[in-house]
């Protein structure tokens, strides 16, 4: 069990939730059935990403159409899915929601995104948290190969988070997004190679294709990076799939030779809760450092 075959869905996001449900199918079926043994879609891969349609293609999990629409594609290709992300309603909330599937097309975790993505760029106002809630969960999925951590787009932009799941056994990451043209370019691919250097685990990053015109451009670039902060694979703005077979032998080889995790400070890095934290460049005594 030293490889396994995953894919990664790069589809441009429509303003029509059962054209980008039927396009999600079409993609899929490049995938020879019972081959790939993890697929990953993008962030808000059935909506198109801006507040005014996440209400209104919000669903319940697990019964709306595309909880059952992901389930189906689970069993059919006989394939862990995690299934990108979708607004979610529950009760008269809405979350940004990832649902992973086995590959009976079973649920074995949900993860709501942690960190909402409320900036303010000059080009770019974007404040998720006016519509969604966040959620307050992390997610480790267990495989035959070994535990996978979810997070969700600007989720990646937190160390804690994903240091918590390598700490916790995961061997992988998988990170369904939607960066954009002004962070994408600047961040999007430094951002994988670190997390993935910084921790020795599997990256891997799907974002949808820009689609002409929408308000938010999303950046595409889906990739694979490795535990050494290889990039093996990344795609550019174009509708397609990546299928890679990935070493997981490298995990534990690269954990060797470089034992970062293990050469930790603890012992320096705690921090007391009466401890004054801030943006000061000055030490407890007042002290410039
Ligand atoms: N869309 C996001 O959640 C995050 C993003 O685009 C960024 O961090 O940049």
């Amino acid at each position: 069990m030293n490889n396994l075959k995953v894919a990664i869905i790069q589809i441009q996001t429509g303003p029509d939730k059962s054209s980008n449900l039927l396009k999600t199918a079409e993609l899929f079926a490049s995938i020879e059935k019972s081959r790939v043994s993890l697929v990953l879609l993008p962030e808000m891969f059935q909506c198109p990403y801006n507040l005014e349609s996440f209400s209104i293609f919000a669903e319940d999990i697990p019964t709306g159409e595309t909880s059952l629409f992901l389930s189906n594609l689970a069993r059919e290709y006989g394939t862990f899915l995690v299934g990108g992300s979708i607004p979610e309603k529950k009760g008269n909330r809405y979350y940004n929601t990832s649902i992973v599937y086995n590959p009976c097309g079973e649920i074995i975790g949900i993860y709501r995104k942690t960190h909402l993505f409320d900036v303010d760029f000059e080009n770019l106002h974007f404040q998720e948290s006016a519509v969604l809630n966040p959620g307050n969960t992390p997610l480790l999925i267990d495989t035959p190969w070994g535990k996978i951590g979810i997070l969700i787009c600007y989720d990646l932009r937190f160390p804690e988070l994903i240091r918590l799941y390598a700490l916790r056994g995961a061997f992988m990451v998988a990170v369904p997004a939607a960066f954009n043209p002004i962070t994408g370019p600047l961040h999007w691919e430094v951002l994988f190679r670190a997390r993935a250097i910084d921790n020795q685990v599997y990256l891997l990053g799907a974002s949808p294709a820009p689609y002409p015109n929408a308000f938010y451009q999303a950046y595409g670039h889906s990739l694979i990076v490795d535990p050494m902060g290889r990039v093996l694979e990344q795609l550019g703005n174009e509708e397609a799939i990546i299928i890679k077979d990935i070493d997981l032998s490298l995990v534990d080889l690269t954990r060797q030779r470089l034992p970062l995790l293990k050469h930790r400070r603890l012992d320096l890095y705690a921090i007391n809760p009466d401890e004054k934290l801030g943006n000061s460049l000055k030490d407890q005594k007042g002290e410039a450092i």
